[in-house]
């Protein structure tokens, strides 16, 4: 997190990054063989809503990423990538808070993820958020240099409760709660 807020020329003290990244949280998810991959929901699109997510993985694959922009030779917005998949490997992804504190800097990942039809699958996200009554907002020295806020502040019990939580994962949407126009 410092690293990534430096990087926008941001310094935030240990007790703010602290903040931001205190609770902890895993899931375990495993998914079976399916006949028809095609036709399963799985982890349906979303994106994760604290700050950052560490994912292991196993070796099998079916974890996608949404690709936000054109890159030339590689992808066009809005297909689906699928993450190599290497035993192992920790993929890190960007999540709801980090966006917003960031003013919009960072985009956290549309991801969604299931198996294939010989394979089941398991993976292990671990979740970095703000404890439910910290207050997000974009960070002061970057509204100052952007000239506009991206996002209300918002409790992030409050943003959680009223979306993530409460529907069907349904892509980004959950971000809208909290964007100003
Ligand atoms: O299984 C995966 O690779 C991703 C799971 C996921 O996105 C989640 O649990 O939030
Ligand atoms: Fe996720």
């Amino acid at each position: 997190m410092e690293v990534l807020l430096e990087n926008l020329g941001a310094k935030l003290d240990n007790a703010k990054i602290d903040a931001l990244i205190r609770l902890k949280m895993v899931n375990m998810n495993f998914y079976p063989t399916c006949p028809n991959p095609e036709l399963m929901v799985g982890v349906g699109h979303h994106s994760d809503l604290g700050a950052l997510t560490v994912l292991l993985q196993d070796g099998i694959g079916g974890l996608y990423v949404k690709v936000e922009e054109d890159i030339e030779n590689v992808a066009k917005k809005g297909e689906w990538v699928e993450i190599p998949s290497i035993d192992g490997a920790l993929v890190i992804n960007v999540d709801d808070t980090l966006q917003m504190i960031s003013n919009g800097k960072y985009e956290s990942a549309e991801h969604r993820a299931g198996t294939t039809s010989t394979k089941s699958r398991e993976s292990i996200p671990l979740f970095t958020m703000p404890m439910p009554t910290v207050r997000i907002e974009p960070l002061p020295q970057l509204v100052d240099r952007d000239g506009r806020a991206q996002f209300r502040e918002v409790v992030f019990k409050g943003y959680y409760m009223n979306n993530f939580f409460s529907n069907a994962h349904d892509g980004k949407k959950s971000l809208h709660f909290a964007q100003l126009d």
